[in-house]
Protein backbone atom coordinates (compact mmCIF):
# COMPACT_ATOMS: atom_id res chain seq x y z
CA UNK A 1 0.00 0.00 0.00
CA UNK A 2 2.79 2.23 1.29
CA UNK A 3 4.84 1.81 -2.36
CA UNK A 4 2.17 1.99 -4.75
CA UNK A 5 0.24 5.12 -2.63
CA UNK A 6 0.11 8.52 -5.14
CA UNK A 7 2.42 10.65 -3.36
CA UNK A 8 0.50 14.28 -2.22
CA UNK A 9 2.68 16.47 -4.00
CA UNK A 10 -0.03 16.24 -7.34
CA UNK A 11 -0.52 19.68 -8.49
CA UNK A 12 -2.66 20.28 -11.95
CA UNK A 13 -0.57 22.95 -13.08
CA UNK A 14 1.76 20.00 -13.85
CA UNK A 15 -0.01 19.16 -16.92
CA UNK A 16 -0.58 22.82 -18.12
CA UNK A 17 0.87 22.81 -21.91
CA UNK A 18 2.01 19.78 -21.67
CA UNK A 19 1.58 17.55 -25.01
CA UNK A 20 -0.23 14.63 -24.64
CA UNK A 21 -1.22 11.22 -26.77
CA UNK A 22 -4.61 9.11 -25.41
CA UNK A 23 -5.60 6.16 -27.20
CA UNK A 24 -9.09 4.82 -26.92
CA UNK A 25 -10.48 8.20 -26.09
CA UNK A 26 -13.53 7.97 -27.61
CA UNK A 27 -15.37 6.62 -24.71
CA UNK A 28 -14.95 5.21 -21.15
CA UNK A 29 -11.56 6.11 -18.85
CA UNK A 30 -9.80 7.48 -22.12
CA UNK A 31 -12.17 10.21 -22.95
CA UNK A 32 -12.38 10.79 -19.21
CA UNK A 33 -8.63 11.23 -19.59
CA UNK A 34 -8.96 13.55 -22.17
CA UNK A 35 -11.36 16.20 -20.34
CA UNK A 36 -9.44 15.94 -17.10
CA UNK A 37 -5.87 16.90 -19.47
CA UNK A 38 -8.42 19.26 -21.12
CA UNK A 39 -9.38 20.93 -17.80
CA UNK A 40 -5.31 21.47 -16.65
CA UNK A 41 -5.18 22.98 -19.94
CA UNK A 42 -2.56 20.27 -21.62
CA UNK A 43 -2.73 19.84 -25.57
CA UNK A 44 -4.67 16.51 -26.08
CA UNK A 45 -4.36 14.24 -29.39
CA UNK A 46 -6.81 11.96 -29.19
CA UNK A 47 -7.58 8.65 -31.09
CA UNK A 48 -9.87 5.57 -31.57
CA UNK A 49 -12.07 3.79 -34.57
CA UNK A 50 -14.74 6.03 -34.29
CA UNK A 51 -14.49 9.03 -35.36
CA UNK A 52 -17.59 11.00 -34.87
CA UNK A 53 -17.05 10.40 -31.21
CA UNK A 54 -13.82 11.44 -31.17
CA UNK A 55 -15.25 14.91 -33.03
CA UNK A 56 -17.39 15.18 -30.04
CA UNK A 57 -14.91 14.58 -27.25
CA UNK A 58 -12.41 17.04 -28.96
CA UNK A 59 -15.23 19.44 -29.25
CA UNK A 60 -15.51 19.22 -25.45
CA UNK A 61 -12.11 19.55 -24.70
CA UNK A 62 -11.44 22.97 -25.96
CA UNK A 63 -14.73 23.57 -24.53
CA UNK A 64 -13.19 22.52 -21.36
CA UNK A 65 -10.03 24.70 -22.03
CA UNK A 66 -7.46 22.41 -23.83
CA UNK A 67 -4.62 24.28 -24.80
CA UNK A 68 -5.10 22.46 -28.35
CA UNK A 69 -7.19 19.55 -29.26
CA UNK A 70 -7.26 17.25 -32.31
CA UNK A 71 -8.30 13.28 -33.33
CA UNK A 72 -6.73 10.53 -35.73
CA UNK A 73 -9.13 8.14 -36.16
CA UNK A 74 -8.15 4.53 -36.94
CA UNK A 75 -7.46 0.57 -35.84
CA UNK A 76 -4.29 -0.05 -33.61
CA UNK A 77 -5.00 -3.97 -35.27
CA UNK A 78 -2.55 -1.74 -37.66
CA UNK A 79 0.72 -0.95 -36.06
CA UNK A 80 1.28 1.00 -38.74
CA UNK A 81 -1.92 2.95 -37.64
CA UNK A 82 0.01 2.99 -34.27
CA UNK A 83 3.02 4.83 -35.55
CA UNK A 84 1.52 7.39 -37.76
CA UNK A 85 -0.62 8.72 -34.35
CA UNK A 86 2.81 9.72 -32.79
CA UNK A 87 4.06 11.10 -35.78
CA UNK A 88 1.00 13.37 -36.00
CA UNK A 89 1.88 14.56 -32.54
CA UNK A 90 5.74 15.06 -33.79
CA UNK A 91 4.23 16.75 -37.01
CA UNK A 92 1.70 19.27 -35.37
CA UNK A 93 3.71 19.86 -31.50
CA UNK A 94 7.21 18.67 -32.68
CA UNK A 95 7.61 16.82 -29.45
CA UNK A 96 5.33 14.57 -27.14
CA UNK A 97 5.47 14.70 -23.32
CA UNK A 98 3.08 12.25 -22.24
CA UNK A 99 1.57 8.92 -23.94
CA UNK A 100 -1.08 7.28 -22.33
CA UNK A 101 -2.19 4.23 -23.83
CA UNK A 102 -5.26 2.80 -22.77
CA UNK A 103 -7.23 1.21 -25.76
CA UNK A 104 -8.33 -2.10 -26.15
CA UNK A 105 -9.66 -4.53 -29.13
CA UNK A 106 -13.13 -6.73 -28.51
CA UNK A 107 -12.98 -9.77 -26.90
CA UNK A 108 -15.32 -11.71 -24.27
CA UNK A 109 -15.56 -12.85 -20.83
CA UNK A 110 -16.64 -16.76 -21.43
CA UNK A 111 -15.39 -19.91 -21.38
CA UNK A 112 -11.79 -19.69 -23.66
CA UNK A 113 -13.24 -21.03 -26.98
CA UNK A 114 -10.24 -22.84 -29.12
CA UNK A 115 -9.65 -19.10 -31.39
CA UNK A 116 -6.31 -18.70 -32.12
CA UNK A 117 -6.72 -15.85 -34.54
CA UNK A 118 -8.79 -14.07 -31.95
CA UNK A 119 -5.90 -13.97 -29.53
CA UNK A 120 -3.02 -12.96 -32.31
CA UNK A 121 -5.54 -9.79 -33.34
CA UNK A 122 -5.78 -9.36 -29.80
CA UNK A 123 -2.56 -8.93 -28.92
CA UNK A 124 -1.39 -6.87 -32.22
CA UNK A 125 -4.10 -4.63 -30.85
CA UNK A 126 -3.92 -4.62 -26.63
CA UNK A 127 0.04 -5.18 -27.03
CA UNK A 128 1.93 -4.83 -30.09
CA UNK A 129 0.49 -1.38 -30.88
CA UNK A 130 1.67 -0.27 -27.47
CA UNK A 131 4.95 -1.27 -28.29
CA UNK A 132 5.10 0.28 -31.83
CA UNK A 133 3.50 3.78 -30.55
CA UNK A 134 6.53 3.27 -27.49
CA UNK A 135 9.67 2.83 -30.11
CA UNK A 136 8.55 5.65 -32.32
CA UNK A 137 7.64 8.06 -29.65
CA UNK A 138 10.77 7.32 -27.95
CA UNK A 139 13.01 9.92 -28.98
CA UNK A 140 10.43 12.74 -28.18
CA UNK A 141 10.03 11.41 -24.98
CA UNK A 142 13.74 11.32 -24.00
CA UNK A 143 13.71 15.22 -25.31
CA UNK A 144 10.73 16.01 -22.87
CA UNK A 145 12.09 13.31 -20.18
CA UNK A 146 8.29 12.32 -20.15
CA UNK A 147 5.86 9.99 -19.39
CA UNK A 148 4.57 6.47 -20.92
CA UNK A 149 1.39 5.48 -19.06
CA UNK A 150 -0.10 1.83 -19.60
CA UNK A 151 -3.21 0.99 -18.69
CA UNK A 152 -3.24 -2.94 -17.25
CA UNK A 153 -6.07 -4.99 -15.35
CA UNK A 154 -5.71 -6.88 -12.36
CA UNK A 155 -6.39 -9.76 -14.97
CA UNK A 156 -3.04 -8.97 -15.98
CA UNK A 157 -1.68 -9.68 -12.96
CA UNK A 158 -3.94 -12.05 -10.52
CA UNK A 159 -5.84 -13.83 -13.62
CA UNK A 160 -9.71 -14.70 -13.24
CA UNK A 161 -11.45 -17.23 -15.33
CA UNK A 162 -12.82 -16.50 -18.66
CA UNK A 163 -10.85 -13.62 -19.64
CA UNK A 164 -7.46 -15.76 -21.09
CA UNK A 165 -7.35 -13.76 -24.31
CA UNK A 166 -7.59 -10.23 -22.77
CA UNK A 167 -5.45 -11.81 -19.59
CA UNK A 168 -2.82 -13.10 -21.90
CA UNK A 169 -2.91 -9.30 -23.70
CA UNK A 170 -2.26 -7.35 -20.64
CA UNK A 171 0.25 -10.00 -18.36
CA UNK A 172 2.25 -8.83 -22.05
CA UNK A 173 2.17 -5.69 -20.83
CA UNK A 174 3.61 -6.04 -17.69
CA UNK A 175 6.76 -8.41 -18.91
CA UNK A 176 7.55 -5.87 -21.54
CA UNK A 177 7.03 -2.71 -19.85
CA UNK A 178 8.47 -3.60 -16.33
CA UNK A 179 11.61 -5.25 -17.79
CA UNK A 180 11.82 -2.07 -20.27
CA UNK A 181 11.70 0.52 -17.28
CA UNK A 182 14.95 -1.72 -15.52
CA UNK A 183 16.55 -0.92 -18.72
CA UNK A 184 15.50 3.26 -18.66
CA UNK A 185 17.02 2.92 -15.02
CA UNK A 186 20.32 1.18 -16.30
CA UNK A 187 21.08 3.59 -18.61
CA UNK A 188 19.94 6.65 -17.17
CA UNK A 189 17.15 7.33 -19.38
CA UNK A 190 15.04 9.72 -17.60
CA UNK A 191 11.35 8.19 -19.54
CA UNK A 192 8.64 7.23 -16.65
CA UNK A 193 6.71 3.82 -17.04
CA UNK A 194 3.52 3.93 -15.02
CA UNK A 195 1.82 0.59 -15.31
CA UNK A 196 -1.82 0.74 -13.36
CA UNK A 197 -3.50 -1.81 -12.33
CA UNK A 198 -7.15 -1.45 -12.43
CA UNK A 199 -10.07 -3.22 -11.03
CA UNK A 200 -13.42 -3.47 -12.19
CA UNK A 201 -14.10 0.41 -13.78
CA UNK A 202 -17.83 1.60 -14.83
CA UNK A 203 -17.55 1.78 -18.00
CA UNK A 204 -20.51 -0.54 -19.11
CA UNK A 205 -17.73 -2.35 -20.36
CA UNK A 206 -19.46 -6.06 -19.42
CA UNK A 207 -22.13 -7.31 -21.81
CA UNK A 208 -25.08 -9.13 -20.54
CA UNK A 209 -22.97 -12.37 -19.95
CA UNK A 210 -20.51 -11.25 -17.98
CA UNK A 211 -22.85 -8.72 -15.67
CA UNK A 212 -24.82 -11.44 -14.69
CA UNK A 213 -21.03 -13.85 -14.42
CA UNK A 214 -20.26 -11.26 -11.57
CA UNK A 215 -21.38 -11.83 -8.34
CA UNK A 216 -21.31 -8.39 -5.78
CA UNK A 217 -18.80 -6.24 -7.45
CA UNK A 218 -19.65 -2.85 -7.60
CA UNK A 219 -17.31 -0.95 -10.33
CA UNK A 220 -15.68 2.00 -9.58
CA UNK A 221 -16.28 5.73 -11.34
CA UNK A 222 -14.32 5.93 -14.56
CA UNK A 223 -14.12 9.84 -13.90
CA UNK A 224 -11.59 9.63 -10.38
CA UNK A 225 -9.98 6.24 -12.50
CA UNK A 226 -8.95 8.64 -14.96
CA UNK A 227 -7.57 10.84 -12.88
CA UNK A 228 -6.13 8.83 -10.68
CA UNK A 229 -4.15 7.60 -13.88
CA UNK A 230 -2.71 11.14 -14.83
CA UNK A 231 -1.90 11.79 -11.64
CA UNK A 232 0.22 8.64 -10.97
CA UNK A 233 1.95 8.85 -14.61
CA UNK A 234 2.85 12.94 -13.78
CA UNK A 235 3.95 11.57 -10.74
CA UNK A 236 6.52 9.13 -12.28
CA UNK A 237 5.18 6.36 -9.98
CA UNK A 238 6.22 2.91 -11.15
CA UNK A 239 2.20 0.76 -10.45
CA UNK A 240 -0.93 2.71 -9.71
CA UNK A 241 -3.52 -0.05 -7.80
CA UNK A 242 -6.79 1.35 -8.39
CA UNK A 243 -9.24 1.19 -6.56
CA UNK A 244 -6.48 0.76 -4.25
CA UNK A 245 -8.17 -1.41 -1.15
CA UNK A 246 -9.53 -3.93 -3.26
CA UNK A 247 -6.23 -4.04 -6.00
CA UNK A 248 -3.76 -4.01 -3.09
CA UNK A 249 -5.63 -6.72 -1.31
CA UNK A 250 -5.76 -8.93 -4.25
CA UNK A 251 -1.97 -8.31 -4.86
CA UNK A 252 -1.06 -8.47 -1.55
CA UNK A 253 -3.31 -12.65 -0.95
CA UNK A 254 -1.54 -13.43 -4.43
CA UNK A 255 2.33 -13.22 -3.04
CA UNK A 256 0.83 -14.82 0.59
CA UNK A 257 -2.12 -17.11 -0.11
CA UNK A 258 -1.71 -17.47 -3.56
CA UNK A 259 -4.81 -20.45 -3.40
CA UNK A 260 -6.68 -18.60 -1.26
CA UNK A 261 -6.99 -15.81 -3.69
CA UNK A 262 -7.69 -17.93 -6.97
CA UNK A 263 -10.94 -19.58 -4.48
CA UNK A 264 -12.03 -16.36 -3.55
CA UNK A 265 -11.35 -15.22 -7.59
CA UNK A 266 -13.75 -18.03 -8.40
CA UNK A 267 -16.53 -17.63 -5.45
CA UNK A 268 -17.19 -14.05 -7.04
CA UNK A 269 -18.35 -15.53 -10.49
CA UNK A 270 -21.77 -17.51 -11.14
CA UNK A 271 -20.71 -20.06 -13.32
CA UNK A 272 -23.83 -21.43 -13.98
CA UNK A 273 -24.06 -17.66 -15.62
CA UNK A 274 -21.42 -17.77 -18.20
CA UNK A 275 -22.60 -19.89 -20.88
CA UNK A 276 -20.14 -22.21 -23.09
CA UNK A 277 -20.05 -20.81 -26.54
CA UNK A 278 -20.56 -23.24 -29.54
CA UNK A 279 -17.08 -24.06 -31.01
CA UNK A 280 -15.25 -21.96 -33.38
CA UNK A 281 -15.60 -23.25 -37.53
CA UNK A 282 -13.32 -25.99 -37.98
CA UNK A 283 -12.93 -27.04 -34.27
CA UNK A 284 -15.31 -30.42 -32.95
CA UNK A 285 -15.62 -30.13 -28.67
CA UNK A 286 -17.02 -33.78 -27.80
CA UNK A 287 -20.07 -33.59 -25.84
CA UNK A 288 -19.89 -33.77 -21.87
CA UNK A 289 -19.53 -36.88 -20.51
CA UNK A 290 -18.42 -38.62 -23.72
CA UNK A 291 -15.30 -41.05 -24.39
CA UNK A 292 -11.77 -38.68 -23.83
CA UNK A 293 -14.29 -35.35 -23.15
CA UNK A 294 -12.77 -35.02 -19.48
CA UNK A 295 -16.62 -33.87 -18.47
N1 LIG B 1 -13.75 -1.09 -17.67
C1 LIG B 1 -13.14 -1.90 -16.81
O1 LIG B 1 -13.77 -2.53 -15.93
C2 LIG B 1 -11.66 -2.07 -16.88
C3 LIG B 1 -10.88 -1.49 -17.86
N2 LIG B 1 -9.52 -1.68 -17.84
C4 LIG B 1 -8.69 -1.11 -18.89
O2 LIG B 1 -8.98 0.27 -19.09
C5 LIG B 1 -8.75 0.62 -20.45
C6 LIG B 1 -9.96 1.35 -21.00
O3 LIG B 1 -11.09 0.52 -20.88
P1 LIG B 1 -12.59 1.08 -20.97
O4 LIG B 1 -12.59 2.56 -20.87
O5 LIG B 1 -13.40 0.29 -20.03
O6 LIG B 1 -12.98 0.61 -22.42
P2 LIG B 1 -13.96 1.27 -23.53
O7 LIG B 1 -14.55 0.15 -24.31
O8 LIG B 1 -14.91 2.24 -22.92
O9 LIG B 1 -12.95 2.05 -24.45
C7 LIG B 1 -12.11 1.37 -25.32
C8 LIG B 1 -11.55 2.38 -26.30
O10 LIG B 1 -10.70 1.69 -27.22
C9 LIG B 1 -11.14 2.02 -28.56
N3 LIG B 1 -10.88 0.88 -29.44
C10 LIG B 1 -11.54 -0.31 -29.48
N4 LIG B 1 -11.03 -1.09 -30.44
C11 LIG B 1 -10.04 -0.38 -31.03
C12 LIG B 1 -9.15 -0.63 -32.11
N5 LIG B 1 -9.17 -1.77 -32.78
N6 LIG B 1 -8.27 0.34 -32.45
C13 LIG B 1 -8.22 1.52 -31.79
N7 LIG B 1 -9.03 1.81 -30.75
C14 LIG B 1 -9.93 0.88 -30.38
C15 LIG B 1 -12.63 2.33 -28.42
O11 LIG B 1 -13.10 3.21 -29.44
P3 LIG B 1 -13.63 2.75 -30.88
O12 LIG B 1 -14.59 1.65 -30.66
O13 LIG B 1 -14.20 4.01 -31.41
O14 LIG B 1 -12.40 2.34 -31.64
C16 LIG B 1 -12.64 3.08 -27.09
O15 LIG B 1 -12.28 4.42 -27.28
C17 LIG B 1 -8.42 -0.68 -21.18
O16 LIG B 1 -7.02 -0.81 -21.32
C18 LIG B 1 -8.94 -1.77 -20.23
O17 LIG B 1 -8.26 -2.97 -20.34
C19 LIG B 1 -8.89 -2.41 -16.89
C20 LIG B 1 -9.62 -3.01 -15.91
C21 LIG B 1 -11.05 -2.88 -15.83
C1 LIG C 1 -14.42 -8.82 -21.35
C2 LIG C 1 -14.19 -7.31 -21.27
C3 LIG C 1 -13.76 -6.88 -22.66
C4 LIG C 1 -14.92 -7.27 -23.60
C5 LIG C 1 -15.32 -6.22 -24.52
O1 LIG C 1 -14.57 -5.92 -25.44
O2 LIG C 1 -16.44 -5.74 -24.36
C6 LIG C 1 -13.13 -6.99 -20.21
C7 LIG C 1 -12.56 -5.56 -20.28
C8 LIG C 1 -12.19 -5.22 -18.80
C9 LIG C 1 -12.39 -6.53 -18.08
C10 LIG C 1 -12.52 -6.51 -16.55
C11 LIG C 1 -11.23 -6.17 -15.91
O3 LIG C 1 -10.21 -6.02 -16.53
C12 LIG C 1 -11.24 -6.16 -14.40
C13 LIG C 1 -11.69 -7.52 -13.87
C14 LIG C 1 -10.63 -8.60 -14.12
C15 LIG C 1 -11.06 -9.96 -13.58
O4 LIG C 1 -10.06 -10.92 -13.87
C16 LIG C 1 -12.36 -10.40 -14.26
C17 LIG C 1 -13.42 -9.35 -14.01
C18 LIG C 1 -13.03 -7.95 -14.51
C19 LIG C 1 -14.12 -6.99 -14.02
C20 LIG C 1 -12.89 -7.94 -16.04
C21 LIG C 1 -14.15 -8.46 -16.73
C22 LIG C 1 -13.93 -8.47 -18.24
C23 LIG C 1 -13.64 -7.08 -18.76
C24 LIG C 1 -14.85 -6.19 -18.53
Amino acid sequence: VYFYSAPENFNEEMLRGKRVIVTGASSGIGEQMAYHLARMGAHVLVTARTEAKLQKVVERCRELGAASARFVSGSMEDTAFAEEVVKEAENTWGGLDMLILNHIGHSYFNYFDGDVDHIRKLLETNFLSYVAMTVTALPMLKESEGNIVVVSSVAGKAPGPFAAPYSATKFALDGFFSSLRHEFIIENVNVSITLCILGYIDTGKLNATGARGLRRVAPSPKEECALEIIRSGALRQHELHYPPGIVNGMLLLRGLAPGFLDTLIRSNIVVENVQRAPPPHGTRVPPAGSPGSGR
